[in-house]
């Protein structure tokens, strides 16, 4: 695979000050599905907005295919289609001129055949002579999605496509996105709902506060999540995981209050027994003890309250 999006070292202040972006930097590989997740606020949309040239960056670079968004924004602008939060159509236009005008503006040559084949894969080609405010929610963000590919971008962004949308429309939203991704086109989408990074995404992205927290393989985090988590309460804190117990990969709780030892509910042995003899070889005195099954929410939650993990 090779690198379609390259974000390098982005930031972004707004007038008064505030940063958005701390300094953003992320790879995206073409034809795959990046799910970023965030809280509100946390920079999804002026991050997206940035690589799209909507807004301008304080510094660092965005290059797609090669073009920097900056210093070649036709060229690099070209390969990207934006399918924002917001509808926001032509109320009076038809279905078939929406799409048509749009990809007039990019200076594409007229090409019926594509407009006909992305309305038939997008289930709107019946409803193509249809006046936008006569289609349903659903099938407005549909246009939207077919007017952002009206001139064959290689990368789509999709800014919370389920915003708003009930459960049956974003479970269609999903299929849709995938045979897209079937169809050779790169996507990033942003959403708060965990669900849905795990029923589309290939990787996951993590972004809170203006910083990427973590970029993983989904099939990575999905397998933690067949993982339990011991934790051992100590009845005094600790700042160190002490060295003779190294070989457990324990991890520090809240305020070193406790420590928390992973392990693989299927496996034959989980290691319990021995990681209680050694912390109390190791001189620790255990309040008591608690298990939990972790799960994506949980890691998501963690990392984006900045929790010491
Ligand atoms: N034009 C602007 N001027 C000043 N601050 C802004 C502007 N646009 C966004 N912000 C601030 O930047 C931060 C990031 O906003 P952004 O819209 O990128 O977040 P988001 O992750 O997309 O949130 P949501 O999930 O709510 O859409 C927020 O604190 C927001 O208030």
């Amino acid at each position: 695979m090779s690198t379609i999006l390259s974000i390098t070292d982005l930031r972004k202040s707004y007038a008064g000050g505030f940063e958005a972006l701390k300094g953003v930097s992320l790879d995206i590989e073409e034809g795959e599905i990046l799910a970023l997740l965030g809280p509100n606020g946390a920079g999804k949309t002026t991050l997206i907005s940035t690589v799209c040239g909507i807004t301008t960056a304080t510094s660092g670079s965005v290059k797609v295919a090669g073009h920097c968004i900056q210093q070649e924004f036709r060229a690099a602008r070209e390969m990207i289609g934006l399918v924002p939060q917001e509808i926001n159509l032509e109320p009076f236009e038809t279905v078939w001129n929406t799409v048509r005008f749009s990809r007039g503006l990019f200076g594409k040559p007229r090409n019926d055949a594509l407009l006909q084949d992305i309305l038939t894969k997008l289930s709107l080609w019946d409803k193509r002579n249809s006046q936008v405010k006569e289609l349903s929610g659903g099938m407005k963000r549909r246009v939207l999605i077919a007017k952002a590919l009206s001139h064959e971008p290689r990368v789509l962004f999709l800014d919370e496509p389920s915003a708003g949308v009930d459960v049956e429309l974003r479970k269609d939203m999903w299929d849709v996105v995938r045979e897209l991704r079937q169809s050779g086109v790169t996507i990033i989408l942003t959403t708060h709902y965990i669900e849905e990074a795990e029923a589309m995404a290939d990787r996951v992205g993590v972004i809170a506060k203006g910083e990427i927290l973590l970029v993983e393989e989904k099939s990575d985090l999905m397998a933690r999540m067949g993982k339990k988590e011991l934790e051992v309460m100590l009845t005094e804190p600790i700042s160190d995981v002490p060295a003779s117990l190294a070989a457990h990969g324990l991890r520090i709780g809240p305020q070193g209050r406790s420590l928390i030892y992973t392990y693989d509910v299927k496996a034959e042995r989980t290691g319990i027994t021995t990681l209680l003899n050694d912390v109390a070889a190791a001189g620790l005195v255990l309040s008591d003890v608690s298990t939990r099954q972790s799960s994506l929410e949980d890691i998501f939650v963690d990392l984006v309250k900045g929790e010491p993990s």
